[in-house]
């Protein structure tokens, strides 16, 4: 699998293909390889096999110190000629999205895009890929039998990382897949790096989510008082997005990210299928809606019928008093 650093930081869906791929491979008996591509990269090797790999093909060049296109799509494909892998992954991100197309069309296989299961066949040893057809409305499991690697990207959030193993080796395998100028004709002049003293909602333990039922932007305020007093981040479903209350970076679901945090507040969010995908694996869901069949409750552990205007301030107060009473 594509093993996406920047700034020689692993991105961390990287370790969730790891311990998909762990998974596939003891259904195969085969191993796990890391594809790490970069610049003095090899100091995140063991780390790798910590998190799953039992081997890293390292390509590390000067062409690869930041991603362009060329480069890295000749660099997995060289790969891919030289170790005719079975199975192939990417993550779901901007870089995995731009890459596999171009790395499948190169070494003329299928690609299945932003997969939300991937499973071995029990019979035919294929690899299923179970992606959102339709809308979201259906899932459509996908084979490619005749033609190799099969190939997936996954989307970030989704599958889980291992334990790390304390103390684990990788075996390193160093591959030079030699760079000609057209490989590199596009020239990086300057990176600009959006800086950003938010946390990532796909990191956060706790989130508290809030959909077309909060009302307005003002009234997020609301959900952010809750958040403060639990130590969480603010969510919101794509309701909430579209109508400009809240920005794109924090929506939850189908198109917007796959959260799993330990608790997920709902509030005024009516629980649509494309919202669900995106968070009903959350370890405990709390739903606040004034509907008492919205489909929230379905998935809910916990459920509070009525006026998340009168609910949230209580709850936030309630939340302070008790952390106060027990500092
Ligand atoms: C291809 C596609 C992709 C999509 N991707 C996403 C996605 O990534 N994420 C996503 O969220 N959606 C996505 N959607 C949209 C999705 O189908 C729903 O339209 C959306 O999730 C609805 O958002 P909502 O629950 O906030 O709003 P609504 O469905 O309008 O629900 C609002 C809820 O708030 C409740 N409510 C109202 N007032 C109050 C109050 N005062 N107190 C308590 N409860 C109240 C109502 O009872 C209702 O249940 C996608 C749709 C499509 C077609």
């Amino acid at each position: 699998m594509f093993i996406q650093q920047i700034d020689a930081k692993v991105t961390g869906v990287s370790y969730e293909l790891l311990g998909k791929g762990r998974e596939l491979a003891e259904k195969l008996n085969s191993d796990v390889t890391a594809v790490l591509l970069g610049h003095n990269v090899g100091g995140l090797c063991d780390k790798l096999a910590s998190f799953g790999a039992d081997k890293v093909v390292l390509v590390d060049d000067a062409a690869l110190e930041t991603y362009t296109t060329e480069p890295y799509t000749h660099a997995v494909h060289s790969v891919i000629e030289k170790y005719k892998p079975e199975i192939f992954l990417f993550g779901a991100t901007a870089i995995g999205r731009d890459l596999a197309p171009r790395v499948s069309a190169r070494v003329h296989t299928g690609l299945t895009a932003d997969c939300t299961k991937l499973e071995i066949d029990e019979e035919s040893k294929l690899l299923r890929m179970t992606r959102p057809a339709f809308g979201g409305n259906i899932m459509a499991t996908i084979l490619c039998p005749d033609f190799r690697p099969q190939m997936a990207t996954v989307r970030p959030g989704v599958m889980k990382k291992i334990l790390p193993i304390e103390g684990a080796k990788a075996v390193v395998d160093e591959f030079n897949p030699g760079f000609e100028l057209n490989n590199k004709y596009v020239e990086v002049v300057e990176i600009i790096k959006k800086v950003s003293n938010k946390v990532d909602i796909m990191d956060a333990k706790i989130l508290v989510s809030g959909g077309r039922g909060v009302g307005s932007p003002e009234n997020f305020k609301l959900l952010k008082d809750l958040a403060d007093a639990i130590g969480g981040e603010v969510a919101s479903s794509r309701a909430s997005v579209d109508a400009g209350w809240t920005e794109k970076d924090i929506q939850v679901g189908q198109t917007g990210k796959t959260v799993r945090p330990s608790v997920y507040f709902a509030c005024g969010i009516s629980g649509a299928i494309q919202h669900l995908a995106g968070m009903e694996e959350s370890d405990l869901i709390i739903a606040i809606n004034k509907d008492e069949s919205a489909p929230i409750f379905d998935v809910a552990d916990v459920g509070i019928v009525g006026d998340l205007n009168k609910i949230l301030p209580i709850l936030t107060e309630k939340i302070k008093t008790e952390f106060a009473a027990n500092k």
